[in-house]
């Protein structure tokens, strides 16, 4: 069923929410003509998506559409670039995030990443979780404890670890080392879990135990996933939306981008004819 047909749901296909006030979820970003370069390279153009609380979001399109410089501009890491120029808004929580005057820092205790190829620190598995917690001023040793456990239940690997906590992460396979640090992001309780491809690195069985676990994980997180996967945007997401050269060509719940989508463009990227 389209999302416009829902009762309780206003939408806009070109991403933008309608009329908040009826949604039974909240949104947790609101993208409103984002546009931005690199340099001279427009990377961005007119962005404007809703993203909503304690869903997946996947962002699919072919190479150099820009799905990574989006979800960077979500945590602000793309303003790390020096050459980046932005127009538009984007608010987390209804407060604009491009603001000088919003602090990246608390942002980033609201929103956590993970990336392509898992990045354990080199330090032991409680360390690695331990990490941000004692950042924020935790050193009791007790409450560490619990949150290390905690964290890497959350991230389905407290199990296969539980008996290794003190030895190094790179020790672990690169699927338990991508549930660590989905562990490790854990531990900071983010609000929204940034994942930029995060199973391209990873064998089938990972995979498949990374795409459940991020099935568990959004009950009580809003997660936006980067995938060129399409039958893991398919699988494992409530919403999809379709980059093409720096646009949102459509944003739609997931089973109309697959089974019905409203522009030619998407249909030939889903089923495989161009990118
Ligand atoms: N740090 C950077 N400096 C300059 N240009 C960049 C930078 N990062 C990305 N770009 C350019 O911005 C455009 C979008 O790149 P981006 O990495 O966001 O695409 P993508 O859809 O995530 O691609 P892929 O699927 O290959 O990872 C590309 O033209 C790319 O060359």
């Amino acid at each position: 069923m389209a999302l416009s047909q829902k009762a309780n749901v206003a939408y806009s296909p070109k991403g933008g929410p309608v009329e908040t006030a009826v949604l039974d979820k909240k949104v947790v970003y609101d993208t409103k003509d984002l546009n931005l370069w690199y340099g001279k390279d427009h990377a961005l153009k007119n962005i404007n998506l809703a993203i909503y609380e304690k869903e997946v979001t996947a962002i699919i399109g072919p190479s150099g559409c820009g799905k990574s410089t989006y979800i960077k501009t979500l945590n602000r890491m793309v303003q790390l670039v020096p050459t980046v120029r932005i127009s538009g808004e984007i608010s987390y929580r209804g407060k604009s995030i491009l603001d000088k005057s919003y602090q990246v820092e608390e942002l980033r205790t609201r929103v956590g990443m993970v990336f392509q190829k898992p990045n354990p620190f080199p330090k032991s598995i409680y360390d690695n979780v331990a990490y941000g917690p004692r950042i924020h001023g935790i050193k009791n040793k007790k409450i560490l404890d619990q949150i290390v456990e905690k964290s890497l239940r959350g991230a389905a690997i407290w199990d296969e670890v539980k008996e290794r906590l003190h030895e190094n992460a790179y020790g672990l396979s690169g699927g338990q080392q991508q549930r660590l640090c989905i562990a490790r992001c854990l531990a900071i309780e983010p609000d929204v879990i940034l994942m930029d491809e995060p199973t391209s690195a990873l064998d089938p069985k990972s995979t498949l135990k990374v795409e459940e676990l991020i099935q568990e994980l959004k009950k009580d997180y809003s997660i936006i996933i980067v995938t060129h996967n399409m039958q893991q945007a398919a699988r494992i997401s409530d919403k999809t939306a379709f980059f093409l050269n720096g646009e949102v060509v459509e944003y739609d719940q997931t089973d109309v981008i697959f089974s019905n989508p409203s522009d030619k463009r998407t249909e030939d990227y889903i089923t495989g004819r161009f990118g």
